[in-house]
Order: structure tokens, then sequence, then C-alpha cells
């Protein structure tokens, strides 16, 4: 394959508490998301991670509804928990080379019937089982799903981690980058910051823009020795006649959404704040549902 092409794409990570689920994930993003593993899943499809190389993206998002919930789960988490899978162009279902099957791997299995992504199974903890146990358990689970791939690894030896990494871009299609190298996770702050300032777009335009708008906060940085963050969210619309319309004449229209969006988020997080905000032409980026989630496109909310 050309090196020239970028692949990209959104995966989730399922599978019962304590398989190595974050493990895998901290072993893959490096140390940065460490924290991460103690947080609560309350967001839907939250991005977990981000691993970016010269010439692929992996995005991997939090799936809730596919791990066994404690409550009963109604038809329309079901649904939700469903659909949601749909929308990821991958999923690794990672188990415990140490235990057995349980009710909840049966449990995630089941949610994973009429999902049509490609789904691997990750087999991880190898380092705490002789290989030739791991046979009888790959037949086994090869009877349960059709798995595109089973891959056994150790999350926190890192043994054959990046084997499992090259498969998963193998499996992705040519995609942009969705984020900067730099973007590791994202942080609920992140978030808010960039619904402000959509909606001050949305405020300030008429027409075809709203729908054709979606902000991504790239950066938020506390500037050193200063209580100033420094903020740069990139608006992202559909076309460059749309880019022309949100800068408006002399750049007016951009320098009122700044100023607008900059007096409130300034209260939400009680500094002072500098914020650049740029403007980007993505044709298309409506039509990929796990991408419209990521920039932030809430209507479809649960
Ligand atoms: N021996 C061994 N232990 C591992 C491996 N991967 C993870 N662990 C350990 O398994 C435990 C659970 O790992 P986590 O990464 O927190 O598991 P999780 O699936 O994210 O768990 P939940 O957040 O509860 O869903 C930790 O003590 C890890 O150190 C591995 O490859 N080998």
């Amino acid at each position: 394959m050309s090196k020239d092409v970028f692949k990209s794409g959104f995966v989730s990570i399922v599978g019962r508490p304590n398989v190595g689920k974050s493990t895998l994930l901290n072993e893959v993003i490096g140390q940065k998301i460490a924290i991460m593993s103690d947080k609560a899943q309350t967001t839907r499809n939250k991005v977990q991670g981000v691993y970016t190389t010269n010439d692929s993206q992996v995005v991997f998002i939090d799936t809730p509804g596919i791990h066994k919930p404690k409550h009963k789960l109604g038809d329309f988490m079901i649904k939700m928990a469903q659909s949601s899978l749909n929308e990821v162009d991958l999923i690794l279902f990672v188990i415990n080379a140490e235990e057995g099957y349980g009710a909840g791997d049966q449990y995630i299995i089941d949610r994973l019937q009429n999902v049509e992504s490609p789904v691997f199974l990750v087999i991880n903890k190898i380092d705490q089982v002789h290989p030739e146990q791991l046979f009888p358990m790959i037949n086994f689970y090869k009877d349960k799903y059709s798995f595109a791939e089973i891959v056994p690894i150790s999350a926190l030896q890192g043994n054959n981690v990046n084997t499992l990494l090259e498969q998963v871009v193998d499996y992705l299609e040519e995609g942009p980058q969705y984020y900067p190298s730099d973007h590791v996770t994202d942080h609920p702050e992140r978030f808010i910051v960039a619904e402000l300032v959509r909606e001050k777009v949305l405020h300030l335009t008429r027409e075809e823009i709203p729908h054709s708008v979606t902000v991504v906060t790239e950066q938020m940085i506390k500037r050193e020795g200063s209580d100033v963050i420094d903020i740069h969210v990139t608006v992202v619309v559909e076309r460059s006649s749309q880019k022309g319309i949100i800068i408006g004449k002399q750049g007016k229209m951009l320098k009122e959404v700044g100023k607008r969006a900059r007096q409130d988020i300034e209260a939400l997080l009680g500094s002072r704040v500098f914020m650049e905000i740029w403007v980007k032409v993505v044709k298309d980026w409506r039509n990929k549902p796990s991408s419209l989630r990521d920039y932030g496109y809430r209507e479809d909310d649960y």
C-alpha cells in the first residue's frame, strides 16, 4: 500500500471489568491518559484516547451500554448501545486469558450479533498462561462469533500490542486526521468550550450555516506563571463559501463570535482566556456518524 494514504477510524474497546481495557489503552496512548482509568462511564461516545502516527489515526471511543449494566437495561438503551456499536469502524473485544467464559462475555457477544463493523478478539494477559492454553481458547471463541482477527497480547508487558495496532490500521479505511497529533484525550471543558463557540456561531449566522458547522477545541493550555488560559478552537464547515461567511468582512464576524464566546468561557473557567479561532473546510464531515458525534453534534444524545 502506498504510504501517502492516511487511514483513520473510530475504535471501541469493550470487555468485562478488569480484563485490562484501561491498561491496553494506556499502553497504546502512553502515560498521558493514565488518569482516565478511573473515570465513570457517563458520557456517550467520549473520546478515550487518540493514537496518531505519520500515516494513521485511531480514535478510541467509549461505548457505554455494551458493558453489562447493573440495572435492568431497557429496550431503548439496548437499541442505543447497538447503534453506537454500529457507528464505530472497529471493535476490540478484550478478554482475560486467565478467566473462563462468563455471563459477561456472553452478554457482550449477544450485543455484537447485529454489528456490521469488524470485531477483533483480543486475548489479554497472555503472560499469565502457557501458550498451549491459548489454542483451545481460540477455538472456543471462534465458534461463538465470527471474529475478524484474534490477537493474543499482554497489555501490561506490551507484548504484541504493536501487532494489534498494525492490524487495526489495516482494517481502517482512508480518512482524515480528526485530531491534531498532540491531542490524546478529551476533557469535559473542551466540549463545553466548543459548544459555547458553536452557540455564538448559531446566534450570529443564518440559513444553511448552522447545520454545516461544528466546533472542535484543539488546545486548552494554562499559560505558565499567569492565570491566562490559551485556547485554540477550530470551526469546521463544509464549503469554502461558508468559511467566508463565518470569517465575515475583514474578519468581523469571527471577531464577534470570539468576543462573545470568550466572555462565557471566562465565566465558566474562572480565568482569563486568550482565544484563537480558525475556520477549516472539511468536505462531507456530516456523512460520517462517528465523526459527527466527535465533532460535538449532540442532537441524538440520550
Ligand atoms: N498480568 C497481567 N495483568 C494485566 C494485564 N493487563 C492488565 N492487567 C492487570 O489487570 C488489572 C485490571 O486492569 P484494567 O486495565 O484496570 O482493566 P479494565 O478492563 O480497564 O477494568 P475496568 O476499568 O474495571 O473495566 C490491573 O491490575 C492490571 O495491572 C496483562 O497483560 N497481564
